[in-house]
Parts: structure tokens; C-alpha cells; sequence
């Protein structure tokens, strides 16, 4: 068997060219276009490449990009000022501090400060609060684009064993939610889990978030399972890997998501999904 592709990138331009047209009809409304914050505190090549592509997705679909670009040793105290200029500022409906932060600064003071009517990554406490009790509002963007792009596909989840390797606040934990809302018998596997090529080897489902390159064997999945790799590693040799071995595990799996062109697409497709909400449902102008 050779697994069929979960194309995130395909599925991505089509939710961007779906978030245009609301801008469109928006502005055409007489409404001001979406504003999104950036916020980036240091020079981590990765998260600038990731805050580039997101700064260029809103200016493709027509929100009004603001960008912070803070150097890595400003005081957490100036970040949390920051944070409460941008979540008084009529003209911004998200606010996005990308992560991870450097060592100095606490992530949790930080997402906790964001209005949570503007907390387009779903991070803040009061939205994961939402998502677990069946009531989301603004959801976070990876486990989310995970669920639009399988059922944009066409893949159907209800009954599954699922297994997710990973238990981080932005992916594994609010992905066992969604899963668990689609009806999926969901496991969360971490670094404490013992044998977790039993757990893999029993799943209709792998999610891998674990930023290993290679940990997920492709001869621990089971035949016909679905594959998707959030693994974002860069090599020595510059080119991106996920945490699956990606060709092995393809023999075997029916659903792969590559990497890149996979989950990373849909993270950005996501923010800006979540962006237009937010300006058209939270905050009436
Ligand atoms: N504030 C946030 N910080 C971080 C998040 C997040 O959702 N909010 N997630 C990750 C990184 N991330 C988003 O910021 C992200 C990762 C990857 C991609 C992406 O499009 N990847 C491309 C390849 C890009 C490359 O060439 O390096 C792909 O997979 O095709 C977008 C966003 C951590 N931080």
C-alpha cells in the first residue's frame, strides 16, 4: 500500500481564498478589513520564517498586518505592556505572540494577559477552558487545521482509536479534544509513556508532535491507519523532517500528511480563520 497524501497546502489556499472572500464582503460591507498583531521577541531563525508566513497570509487575504518585532532580551514587564496596548487598540482583532518566548519571559503571563476575545491562537486559559467543555470559540490553530484538513478530505473520524505522542498545551492536548469531540477514543502518549510502539502499532490514528525527527518508526504503524505529522525538525543538511519516518510509514498507512506541505499550512490557514472570526462575531463595530 502507498498511503494517499493529506494535502495541507491545497487545503490551505482553499480556506485562505475562503477568508478573502469574508474580507471581502466585510469591507464591502462598509467595515474595516481584520487586524492582526505579530509579536516576535527574539531572532529564532524558525519562528521567523513562521511569523513571515503568516504576516504575508494577511496581506493576501486583506487584514491589516501589525507587526512587533521585539529583541530577545526585552523585559517581560514591556511585553505585558505591550500585550495590553494591542488588546485596547480598536483596530486589532487578534493578537498573536509567537512562540516559544526566550527563557526570561513566562508564556503563561503572557497568553493569560491577551483578551481572550482577541486570543486568535486559542491559547488563553478561558478558550482551552471552551474547547473541552464543548463550547470553542477561538480554537488553537494546529489540532484545528489538523480536523479541517481531514475532513476537507473527506476522512472520516467517529470510532477511531486514536493516538497522539505529545502532550504540549498548543498541539497534543487540545488535539485529544478535538478528537475526542469527533468521536475518536483518544490516547495521549508523552515521555513517561512506556512502549510506545504497542500504543502506535494499535492505532486507526497517529498524531506526532513531538519535534523528534524519525521517532515514530513506519514499521510500528498499522496497515490502513492515518498518519498526520506535526513535526517541524530541520536537519544538518537544512531540509525540514516530521517525527514519522515518512517514506516506511507511507507502505503501510492509508492518510499521510507531508512534511513540509502538510499540518504547517493549515496552522496559518487556521489563524487567519480564526482572525475573521473574531473581527466579525466578537467584535461588532
Ligand atoms: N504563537 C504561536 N506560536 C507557535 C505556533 C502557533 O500556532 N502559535 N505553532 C508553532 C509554529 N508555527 C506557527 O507559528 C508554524 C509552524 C510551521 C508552519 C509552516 O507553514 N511550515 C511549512 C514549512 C516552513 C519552512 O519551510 O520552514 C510547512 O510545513 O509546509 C507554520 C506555522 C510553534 N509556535
Amino acid at each position: 500500500m502507498s498511503a494517499q497524501i493529506l494535502d495541507g497546502r491545497a487545503v490551505a489556499a482553499e480556506v485562505r481564498s475562503q477568508v478573502k472572500t469574508g474580507v471581502e464582503q466585510r469591507v464591502a460591507a462598509g467595515r474595516r478589513p481584520p487586524g492582526l498583531a505579530v509579536v516576535l521577541v527574539g531572532e529564532s531563525p524558525a519562528s521567523q520564517v513562521y511569523v513571515r508566513g503568516k504576516r504575508n497570509a494577511c496581506h493576501e487575504v486583506g487584514f491589516v498586518s501589525v507587526s512587533h518585532d521585539l529583541p530577545a532580551d526585552t523585559p517581560e514587564a514591556e511585553i505585558l505592556a505591550l500585550v495590553d496596548e494591542l488588546n485596547a487598540d480598536p483596530g486589532v482583532d487578534g493578537i498573536l505572540v509567537q512562540l516559544p518566548l526566550p527563557d526570561h519571559v513566562d508564556p503563561k503571563k503572557v497568553i493569560e494577559r491577551i483578551r481572550p476575545d482577541k486570543d486568535v491562537d486559542g491559547f488563553h486559559p478561558y478558550n482551552m477552558g471552551r474547547l473541552a467543555v464543548r463550547m470553542p470559540l477561538l480554537c488553537p490553530c494546529t489540532p484545528h487545521g489538523v480536523m479541517t484538513l481531514l475532513s476537507r478530505t473527506g476522512v472520516e473520524l467517529a470510532g477511531l482509536d486514536a493516538v497522539i505522542v505529545g502532550a504540549s498545551n498548543i498541539v497534543g492536548r487540545p488535539m485529544a479534544l478535538e478528537l475526542l469531540g469527533a468521536g475518536c477514543t483518544v490516547t495521549v502518549c508523552h515521555s513517561r509513556t512506556r512502549d510506545l510502539s504497542a500504543h502506535i502499532a494499535r492505532a486507526d490514528l497517529v498524531v506526532a508532535a513531538v519535534g523528534r525527527p524519525g521517532l515514530i518508526r513506519g514499521a510500528w504503524i498499522k496497515p490502513g491507519a492515518i498518519v498526520i505529522d506535526v513535526g517541524m525538525n530541520r536537519l544538518d543538511n537544512g531540509k525540514l523532517a516530521g517525527d514519522v519516518e515518512f517514506d516506511a510509514a507511507r507502505e503501510r498507512a492509508a492518510w499521510i500528511t507531508p512534511v513540509p506541505g502538510g499540518v504547517g499550512p493549515m496552522t496559518i490557514a487556521t489563524l487567519l480563520e480564526n482572525t475573521l472570526y473574531a473581527a466579525n462575531e466578537l467584535h461588532p463595530d
